[in-house]
């Protein structure tokens, strides 16, 4: 555990007025293929959102746990415990980073920082609240605080339905309605889930209560509400690496909500972001140009719908006029300024041996 005083200037830090509030765990993902460690990378959703706000300036706050051994620079610092490592999973990819499934990916949770309670969140209230944690670290009493202290809660559903092999941490799901999480269903607002996830869960039933976003790849996504369905267009991208794909569109979503977009624009520049973040491996740069384009266009978009009929506090599920220009307009920009690969943030370690040493993996480990 950290200290009192480091705990109450964390606390003093995070109750700075935001309208956002992130929470979930770093973590370290290290990607496997065919036994030999292929890239090592700073991940956990809550890093793939930050990331995208920061891409688009809008600031958060964000509380997520690490051990000592975290050493990435980020925007938002964690809660360090010293008596615990990192969160640690490692993804096998069978068929390589070019399969386009995302089934050839086995996930392992190989180490769990601590979780992080209802006492960890600050005291202020926040607009927007995000509960996306990757290894089992948000606990149902954590979730319903954030209700409290939140306006509207955007949970993804694989902090809720995640269950972990205990001899190899394995990651399992487990169906949304034998959890603690279900009775809070009716109380969030949007419940965000991968095609994959949302078989654990009953979309006819839930919808009733929230919001529910399925992304499905490629295909994009789909939205679904107490009296409608939407299908979101996706964008075109030569998929490197799909990890933090689905985080990347959640940033892009609920930075476009709050921003002033309705729920089907919004949910095109959560496509947006989960495209760009394919193209590369690891957490994705990108392109200021595109995102200085991004940014004043949903700028345009906002003062269009406010025109047209938006009121600032509630979820707008229908298409807006101009939705299918605004996809337009997003796909020239994107080809006008391609991510080039060469532009990676990617920390990549210089050596097998490097990357062993910063994550004791060894040969035994990667094989159970
Ligand atoms: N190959 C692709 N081409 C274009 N867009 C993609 C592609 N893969 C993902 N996306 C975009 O990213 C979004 C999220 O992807 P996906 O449904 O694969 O999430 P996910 O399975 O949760 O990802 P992960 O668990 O790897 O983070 C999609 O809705 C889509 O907008
Ligand atoms: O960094 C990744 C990413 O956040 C994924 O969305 C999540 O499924 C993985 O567990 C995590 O390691």
């Amino acid at each position: 555990m950290g200290t009192t005083a480091e705990a109450a200037a964390h606390k003093s830090q995070q109750q700075q007025q935001s309208r956002v509030l992130i929470v979930g765990n770093y973590c370290h993902d290290v990607l496997i293929q065919n036994n030999a460690v292929k890239a090592v990378s700073l991940g956990g959703a809550a890093s793939f959102i930050s990331n995208v706000f920061n891409g688009v300036s809008i600031s958060c706050n964000l509380v997520s746990k690490v051990g000592e051994d975290f050493k990435y620079p980020v925007s938002y610092t964690p809660i360090v415990i010293h008596t615990l490592k990192t969160t640690v999973f490692h993804s096998y990819f069978d068929l390589g980073f070019h399969g386009n499934d995302h089934q050839d990916r086995i996930l392992k949770r190989v180490c769990a920082c601590d979780t992080i309670r209802p006492s960890d969140l600050p005291d202020t209230r926040f607009k927007y609240g995000m509960a996306v944690g990757v290894g089992g670290e948000i606990l149902p009493e954590t979730l319903e605080r954030m209700i409290e202290i939140c306006d509207v809660v955007f949970a993804d559903i694989q902090a809720l339905i995640r269950a972990f092999d205990s001899v190899d941490g394995t990651v399992k799901l487990v169906k949304l309605e034998e959890t603690g999480f279900y009775p809070l269903l009716p109380r969030i607002g949007v419940l965000k889930a991968s095609s994959e996830e949302a078989v654990f869960m009953d979309v006819e039933e839930v919808r009733k209560w929230c919001c529910v976003v399925v992304t499905n790849g490629k295909h994009g996504c789909k939205v679904y509400w107490k009296d409608g369905e939407l299908g979101i267009s996706p964008f075109l991208a030569n998929q490197e690496d799909p990890t933090g794909a689905g985080d990347s569109f959640f940033g892009g979503f609920v930075a476009g909500l709050v921003q002033g977009l309705a729920v089907p624009d919004a949910a095109l520049l959560g496509n947006l972001f989960g495209s760009l973040s394919v193209e590369q491996v690891g957490l994705p740069k990108f392109d200021t140009r595109l995102l200085q384009r991004v940014k004043d266009e949903v700028q345009r978009r906002k003062m269009q719908c406010l025109l047209h009929e938006r009121s600032d506090d509630e979820l707008k599920f229908l298409r807006p006029v101009g939705h299918e220009q605004f996809h337009t307009f997003l796909v020239a920009a994107r080809l006008i300024t391609p991510c080039s690969i060469e532009e990676h943030q990617w920390n990549s370690p210089s050596s097998a041996m490097e990357t062993e040493q910063m994550f004791h993996i060894t040969r035994s480990n990667l094989n159970y």
